[in-house]
């Protein structure tokens, strides 16, 4: 038995001694640790009455009538169609999880995590979609035994197990979704790297082009396109042309794991493209955008990563059973992804900060 296993084997006997476990919530000194600990676990185990909480939230649209202004019980209930009791039961389960507040007089406004919650729109939209992850997820050792997919979710992200390009009605609730979420991600992005050094830059599996006409804003002499399945690319098209940036994108329409990549492209980017994809095909792709780039030409990666340093359970617990229910792909970690793009030809290949690790991490890596 090594050191690890005998420390291990010691700390879990002690933590899960009940014995251990009273002792420790009532003296003073460990008393603060043994609820945080107690606090954490609860959270564990109520987590889904947490996101249904939150679900109604976004679905009543309640976050967003009371941020027009403080409302009784009795208006949030009209104006969500509850019935004055529901409407209270919610306001008061949302308080609770500091989405609402209640002022002195009796009205209710948006907490603090509500009011934080508003300003990534994106979020919204997650939610929103979440009750197709929540049903795959109903039965979680179900889904484990048959290998993912099969389910919702994978009908919904119809490329994760679908061979054919799609068609226009099959990627457009995704392509809205991520064109939605892509503020998450953007700002990140643009905050951590410096995309006016480049000449031309191809933005691979870029959806609706929200990422791209966000970098056209802050690099307003770079050249800019996207690859992605042809109907996709229609989507890109009159997404671009309406947000202004469209005479600056070339649109691209093809499959990655079938087609030749475009090149003289200086940069490409991969922006929450790789976790969707199992090894074999990430790793066709990587090599694919190698053999594209022209020498010393930059490959930039950003998605969330696994086993992030305080973000952990966004990587192998949230992504990790998402992507299981997609029925393709898996969170990577920084230096998982690093070997591949090393094993494939890159090379310089290093990390880059970002301000909020949860939603992003950056790799770069240099032909
Ligand atoms: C002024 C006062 C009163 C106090 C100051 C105190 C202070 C400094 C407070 C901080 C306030 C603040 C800045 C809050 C910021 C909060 C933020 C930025 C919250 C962000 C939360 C982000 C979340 C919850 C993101 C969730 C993202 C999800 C669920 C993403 C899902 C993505 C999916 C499903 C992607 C699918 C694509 C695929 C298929 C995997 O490729
Ligand atoms: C999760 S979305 C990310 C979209 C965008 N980069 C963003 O972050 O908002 C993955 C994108 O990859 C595209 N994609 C999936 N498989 C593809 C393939 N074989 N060839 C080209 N694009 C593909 C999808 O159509 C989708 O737009």
């Amino acid at each position: 038995m090594n050191w690890q296993e005998r420390w291990t084997g010691w700390r879990n006997r002690i933590l899960s001694d009940p014995g251990f476990q009273h002792w420790a919530a009532r003296l003073w000194m460990t008393r603060p640790v043994a609820r945080m600990r107690a606090r954490r676990i609860f959270d564990l185990v109520a987590g889904f009455a947490y996101s249904q909480v939150l679900d109604a939230c976004i679905r009543s649209r309640l976050l967003d009538r009371l941020a027009e202004g403080p409302m009784t019980s009795r208006a949030v209930a009209a104006a969500t169609d509850l019935p004055e009791a529901g409407a209270e039961r919610l306001l008061r389960a949302a308080a609770a999880l500091r989405l609402t507040e209640r002022l002195d007089d009796g009205r209710w406004t948006l907490g603090s995590d509500g009011a934080a919650l508003r300003g990534n729109g994106g979020i919204a939209d997650m939610v929103a979609h979440h009750h197709l992850l929540y049903a795959d997820l109903a039965d979680p050792l179900a889904l484990l035994r048959r290998g993912g997919g099969g389910g919702a979710l994978a009908r919904y992200w119809h490329y994760a197990e679908d061979v054919g390009q799609g068609d226009g009605d099959q990627v457009a609730p995704y392509s809205a979704l991520m064109a939605a979420s892509q503020p998450l991600i953007a700002k990140q992005v643009i905050d951590a790297y410096r995309f006016s050094r480049h000449r031309r830059m191809l933005d691979v599996g870029g959806g609706q082009g929200a990422f791209l006409c966000a970098v056209a804003a802050a690099a307003p002499a770079l050249e800019l396109a996207l690859f992605d399945l042809p109907a996709v690319g229609v989507r890109a098209r009159q997404a671009c042309d309406s947000a202004g940036c469209g005479d600056r994108v070339t649109i691209h329409g093809g499959s990655f794991l079938a087609d030749p990549l475009p090149q003289g492209y200086d940069l490409i980017t991969l922006v929450r493209v790789l976790h969707d994809h199992d090894d074999d095909p990430a790793m066709f792709l990587l090599r694919s955008i190698h053999a594209a780039l022209p020498p010393a030409g930059r490959l930039l990666l950003a998605e969330p990563m696994a086993r992030t340093r305080g973000a952990e359970p966004a990587g192998d617990a949230y992504f990790g059973l998402y992507l299981l229910a997609m029925g393709s792909g898996r969170p990577r970690s920084f230096e998982e992804i690093a070997g591949m793009a090393k094993a494939v030809g890159f090379r310089r290949i290093r990390r880059i900060r970002t301000a909020m690790p949860l939603t992003t991490s950056i790799l770069l890596a240099e032909r």
